[in-house]
Formats: C-alpha cells, sequence, structure tokens
C-alpha cells in the first residue's frame, strides 16, 4: 500500500538554521556590550521598583532594516542620552520582527535582502551584530518578542522587551515572556482591551513549561520561573487613544484590582496618535504634564522615531530606498526627536 500524503501538505521546505549556540560562538558577548544590558536591565528593573525617579523611553525606528543608518541612529541616540540621562533612561528601539496586520515584509530577520528570499539564517546573525554594535555604543536595546525562538539567538543583547498588541494574548508570548530576562512591556489589544495586557503580566509572573529549543538547537521542555517585572504599555485602539489621564486612572484602578504594582507606559505611536507621526511630540507632553502634575505609574514612553520623517514604500529597486526613512509605521524624524526629548528633560527637571 502507497502511504499517503498526510504530513506537511503546505509546506515547501525545511531550511536547517545555525543553533543559537553556533551564532554565539560567531558573534560573542563582548564586556561592553554585557556591561550595557546588565546596566540597561539594572535602570529599568529600578524604575519599576520607584528606586529610579527617572522615565524610560523606548526611542528609536519603527523597523531596522538598514544597519548603516540604524548605526548613525544608535550614535547620535547615545550623544542624546549623556544630555537627558539625569530625568530619562533612553533604550533604542531595535525591532527586528514586525507582526503584519495581514501580509507585508516581516521584517529583517525574516528577510534581510527585502527581496522575499527569507534568508533567515543570514537575519538572525546580521541582527545579532547589529545588536553587539548598539549595546557596545553603551546604549541599552528594546525589542518586540514575535518569534519564540528568536531570543535564544538574541535574548542576552537586550534589555527592554514588547509583546505586541496581536499576540498579548497568545499563551504562547506569555510562556516565552515568563522565561525571558528582560522586564516586559505588554501592549493592549488592537482593539484597545486592556484586560488581556493584565491577564499576560499574571500569566507570565508565572512558572510555565512548555516546548521550545535550547542552545544546542534540541527541541526541549522549557521550564521558566515566571518574570515579575511585567507591565502594561497603552497604545490606543479601535481608532481611540488612551494616554489621557481618565485611561491612565482606569488603567491604575485595573491594575489595582489584580493586585499588580501601578507601572504604565504610553506608546506616543500607533492608535495613540492615529499613526500620525507629527501627533508623537503631543502625546509625549501630555504624558509628561501628568508625571509633571504629580502621576506616579507613568514610567515610560515609547516614541517611534527615525531619521527622516514618514515612511516609504519597499521599491522594487532597493537602490532607491531613502537613507534613515522606515519601511514599516511613518516616524518622526531626528530634528523633532530631539526637541521634544531636550522638552521633556526640561519639563521632569520640575517634577515633584
Ligand atoms: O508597528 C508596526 C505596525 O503597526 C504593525 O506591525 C502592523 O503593521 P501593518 O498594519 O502595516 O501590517
Ligand atoms: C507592532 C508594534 O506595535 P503594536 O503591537 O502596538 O501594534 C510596534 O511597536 O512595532
Amino acid at each position: 500500500m502507497i502511504a499517503p500524503d498526510l504530513e506537511n501538505i503546505n509546506v515547501t521546505s525545511f531550511a536547517a538554521m545555525p543553533t543559537p549556540a553556533d551564532l554565539h560562538a560567531k558573534l560573542p558577548l563582548t564586556d561592553a556590550a554585557s556591561a550595557t544590558v546588565t546596566k540597561g536591565r539594572e535602570d529599568l528593573r529600578n524604575i519599576l521598583d520607584r528606586k529610579d525617579q527617572r522615565l524610560f523611553v523606548v526611542v528609536g525606528p519603527c523597523s531596522i532594516h538598514d544597519p548603516v543608518a540604524g548605526l548613525d541612529y544608535a550614535r547620535r541616540l547615545k550623544a542624546l542620552q549623556e544630555e537627558v540621562k539625569d530625568t530619562m533612561l533612553l533604550v533604542m528601539r531595535v525591532y527586528f520582527e514586525k507582526p503584519r496586520t495581514t501580509t507585508g515584509w516581516k521584517g529583517y530577520i525574516n528577510d534581510p535582502f527585502m527581496d522575499d528570499s527569507f534568508r533567515v539564517d543570514v537575519g538572525m546573525e546580521k541582527a545579532r551584530q547589529f545588536l553587539l554594535d548598539v549595546c557596545e555604543l553603551g546604549l541599552p536595546t528594546a525589542t518586540e518578542a514575535l518569534d519564540p525562538i528568536s531570543p535564544q539567538y538574541l535574548g542576552d543583547l537586550i534589555a527592554w522587551t514588547a509583546i505586541g498588541a496581536r499576540t498579548t494574548e497568545s499563551q504562547t508570548h506569555r510562556e516565552m515572556s515568563s522565561g525571558l530576562s528582560t522586564p516586559v512591556g505588554f501592549k493592549n489589544g488592537t482593539d484597545g482591551d486592556i484586560s488581556i495586557a493584565i491577564n499576560a503580566i499574571l500569566s507570565a509572573a508565572n512558572p510555565h513549561a512548555f516546548l521550545g529549543i535550547n542552545g544546542q538547537g534540541n527541541v526541549s521542555v522549557v521550564r521558566t520561573r515566571g518574570n515579575a517585572y511585567g507591565h502594561v504599555v497603552l497604545r490606543g485602539g479601535d481608532g481611540r487613544p488612551n494616554y489621557d489621564s481618565v485611561s491612565v486612572t482606569i488603567a491604575e484602578q485595573s491594575l489595582a484590582k489584580a493586585r499588580l504594582p501601578a507601572n504604565i507606559v504610553v506608546d506616543c505611536s500607533h492608535a495613540n496618535s492615529y499613526k500620525k507621526p507629527e501627533l508623537q511630540p503631543l502625546v509625549m507632553t501630555d504624558v509628561i504634564n501628568q508625571i509633571v502634575h504629580g502621576n506616579k505609574s507613568l514610567v515610560g514612553v515609547m516614541v517611534e522615531s527615525n531619521i527622516e520623517a514618514g515612511n516609504q514604500k519597499i521599491p522594487a529597486d532597493l537602490s532607491e530606498l531613502k537613507y534613515g526613512c522606515s519601511v514599516t509605521d511613518a516616524c518622526i524624524d531626528w530634528d523633532t526627536t530631539v526637541t521634544m526629548l531636550r522638552a521633556a528633560d526640561a519639563e521632569l527637571r520640575r517634577r515633584p
């Protein structure tokens, strides 16, 4: 009897990846990078524990697609960090994995050549190199953890992790978060529902056992301790912002009801600015006002910023790509970023 084809009917190929251990051996963590990650995570934990009064600011491109422009941005941000370090901890957005509403370019790891060749092996290596370069500058990094395997390759170079609006309700992402070594910000859902983020914090704070891989690439049962540093990220939803003081108070009440610490981050982008980048500074100003007027739950903000303003479609001829301009969500430009962060610094110096 001929065995019927029942498996992998819709799979066209498998391509083996180097193991996480292989990639760590090829691009090892350096002392300088290690010091940045350690300090960045410690600073973030201290902010979340209220031992450090500064505001953390996750700021940078919507996605990295050009490491040269990305590093140019990182150098600028590092210089700005020195200026505002008394009031803010700047953490660079280094997003390599993009969750799409339907379809589209899924990020630098998935398709580093942006030509549908999907060289994930190359993307993972380039992503690790980029993170190393940024950490060696002394700038801590933030990323969205989307693929549950990627943290084994990159996790030692990340200081803050986001779980996105499209995956906060996913058990897989809650399990992964329970084992991540960084504080994790859970976004509210795309419909604005914050209860899924609160449930995610509760779930991820607990130990879990689930399928994953180890450093040698073996499929493993991963057992975790639970992550005590989950917090909510308000990103607006269903066409409505949720950064205003009423929405923040409602989020505080929901956290209190769940007996969770009142730690809230506001994403100035996405539905909080109707995806209009020029509105991000207004959101930031509002958040800073709330803090200066005594709010104690707002611990961080997120800003989508790049060298150039706006965004661009990925052209068929990649030589036509505009330098330093997003290929995913539209961003504010560098000058606006500097003005916005300097203004926030000046205001925060007045806080009670
Ligand atoms: O931040 C990025 C986007 O908002 C998210 O990945 C969804 O993008 P899309 O709606 O363009 O697919
Ligand atoms: C995808 C992102 O955000 P959200 O999950 O809030 O849509 C993002 O910050 O890149």
